[in-house]
């Protein structure tokens, strides 16, 4: 659906890497970016005639040259920003190669509990259903 302004969403493919012991990795937006400074879950925006799934595949080898070997469809969110209108689309993957790098400088942390601050404001209530999840 449009938002108020007639803009159509912009889909975002957003992967939660969970460890074993439910460690899941976030990483901090670089400078120049919209909220720049603020915690996320890697991810960015599905291009033209791309799957989602491809969407993430590419962002984690871009972004943390991560390959993502399997990862399963979780929730939707839809947040009207701003500066956009965005249509979230989070996958958890257990399954990938390579240890992330910060290849576009960003910082990133394993948290169990997330402890990370300021967190993108759509991505919030994210935390809350994926500790039920983990820590059920
Ligand atoms: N990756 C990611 N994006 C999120 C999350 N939560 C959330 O609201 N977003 C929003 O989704 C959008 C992602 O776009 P982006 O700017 O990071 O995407 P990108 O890497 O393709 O950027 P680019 O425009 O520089 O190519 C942003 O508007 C961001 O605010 C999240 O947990 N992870």
């Amino acid at each position: 659906m449009s938002d108020k302004t007639g803009n159509k969403p912009i889909d975002v493919a957003v992967g939660i890497l969970m460890k074993p012991n439910g460690d899941v990795l976030l990483g901090q937006r670089p400078a120049g970016k919209p909220y720049d400074g603020y915690w996320e879950f890697p991810g960015g925006k599905v291009e033209t005639g791309e799957a989602i799934l491809d969407a993430l595949k590419r962002e984690f080898v871009e972004e943390l040259g991560v390959h993502i070997l399997s990862a399963s469809q979780w929730c939707g969110v839809e947040h009207v920003y701003e500066h956009a209108h965005v249509r979230l689309h989070f996958f958890i993957s257990r399954e990938w190669r390579g240890e992330p790098q910060s290849l576009e400088g960003q910082a990133f942390a394993w948290q169990g509990v997330v402890g990370v601050s300021p967190l993108l404001p759509a991505t919030i209530p994210l935390l809350e259903w994926l500790d039920q999840l983990r820590y059920p």
